[in-house]
């Protein structure tokens, strides 16, 4: 796996990486905030590079971006020894990461995390790709990075919604196989967190997930959950004056599918009822329109973890337990859609 440092000076412990590294030249992607608020973090002393700037935001991470970050790459006659660093959030390191492991065959590429969202997951496990015609993350691969560095000193510019929906991954972490850490939580209130042990509790149990299974033939399904319902609402809110951030999808996608859990897996009501307050009191109600909801239930058909007619979802038992290859129906989707409505 990946090796994966916890930094308390960014600036130094980079430079440093760099400096035991043999590359040819070193080129970075950040997006257009990234660039703004934490380049400068990383700048003094930071070897000769070059750079490529995208516009910041999900409505980026698609082939048309990657078609410019290719052509830079060719333009500036990257060979096979260059090595990349990406500097920002799940977006910057999903798609940076898939341009480089697919340049030329691929080349080397370290992940520098800027959101708490891709600190305690997206950095990590080598998950990398783009949205593709409104599918989320559908053309990708799995390709680890060399190294990925982490450090709390980028929070300090982050928006906070952009921190609650990060949060939301964390959340899931403790549901999926935490219940302590999952109570843990609960008990400070999402503001008061102390973000360093957060971030190193998160990465572990991703990790551990990610190591028994890397390319998600089993047991890494449970990484998902809440992200089957999830992504949906995502992918259909996308380029909307409704759009949602990664992490509030996925809060939505947790509240609809505890309430599957319940009829699929044996989730308490009572757990059931726990976990959907807990996470409408963090990220509130979404309100959309019922003849939204046929297509946005059309779109699980593109889940990944389907298989032939089937859609797989990664349910709970219990808290901090979770299973995974649960078929459910159309019908049953709806009927925790309705559910998320009437609370
Ligand atoms: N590969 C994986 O395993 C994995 C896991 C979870 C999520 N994801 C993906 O990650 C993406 C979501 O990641 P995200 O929430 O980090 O989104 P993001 O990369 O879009 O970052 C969120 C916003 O914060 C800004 N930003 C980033 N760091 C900043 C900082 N330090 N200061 C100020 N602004 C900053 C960005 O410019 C952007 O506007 C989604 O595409 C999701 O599918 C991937
Ligand atoms: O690492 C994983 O595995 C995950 O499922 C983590 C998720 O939080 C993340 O959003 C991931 O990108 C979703 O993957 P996908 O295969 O459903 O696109
Ligand atoms: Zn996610």
């Amino acid at each position: 796996m990946e090796s994966i440092i916890f930094s308390s000076s960014i600036k130094i412990d980079l430079r440093g990486f760099l400096s035991r590294q043999k590359y040819s030249r070193l080129g970075l992607i950040m997006d257009s905030n990234t660039f703004r608020d934490c380049y400068p973090l990383i700048l003094d002393g930071l070897p000769d590079h070059d750079y490529y700037v995208f516009e910041a935001g999900e409505v980026n991470k698609n082939l048309t971006t990657c078609t410019k970050i290719w052509q830079w790459m060719t333009d500036l006659g990257l060979d096979r020894k260059a090595l990349i660093i990406n500097l920002g959030g799940g977006v910057t390191g999903d798609m940076g990461g898939f341009c480089a492991s697919t340049y030329k065959r691929g080349i080397s590429f370290i992940n520098v995390p800027t959101t708490l969202l891709s600190q305690v997951d997206a950095s990590v496990g080598g998950k990398l790709g783009i949205d593709f015609n409104g599918y989320k993350n559908h053309i990708g691969v799995f390709t680890e990075p060399l190294a990925v560095l982490i450090s709390e000193e980028f929070l300090k510019t982050l928006p906070i919604e952009e921190l609650r929906s990060g949060y939301a991954e964390v959340i899931k972490h403790g549901l999926i196989q935490h219940a302590n850490y999952y109570s843990s939580l609960l008990i400070r209130g999402w503001e008061n967190q102390d973000w360093k042990s957060i971030i190193e509790k998160s990465v572990s149990i991703k990790k551990e997930v990610v190591s028994k299974d890397p390319k998600e033939a089993g047991l890494r399904k449970i990484l998902n959950f809440g992200h089957t319902i999830g992504h949906a609402f995502e992918s259909f809110y996308l380029d909307t004056d409704r759009h949602l951030l990664h992490g509030e999808a996925i809060a939505i996608g947790m509240i609809t599918e505890a309430y599957l859990s319940e009829l699929k897996t044996g989730l308490s009501k009572d757990d059931v009822k726990l976990i959907s307050d807990a996470l409408i009191q963090i990220y509130g109600k979404f309100d959309f329109p019922e003849k939204d909801v046929k297509e946005i239930i059309s779109l699980c058909s593109q889940d990944k973890k389907n298989e032939a007619d089937r859609i797989n979802f990664s349910l709970l038992s219990a808290i901090g337990k979770c299973e995974y290859n649960i078929p459910v129906a159309l019908e049953e989707i709806a009927a925790s859609i309705t559910f998320y409505k009437s609370l």
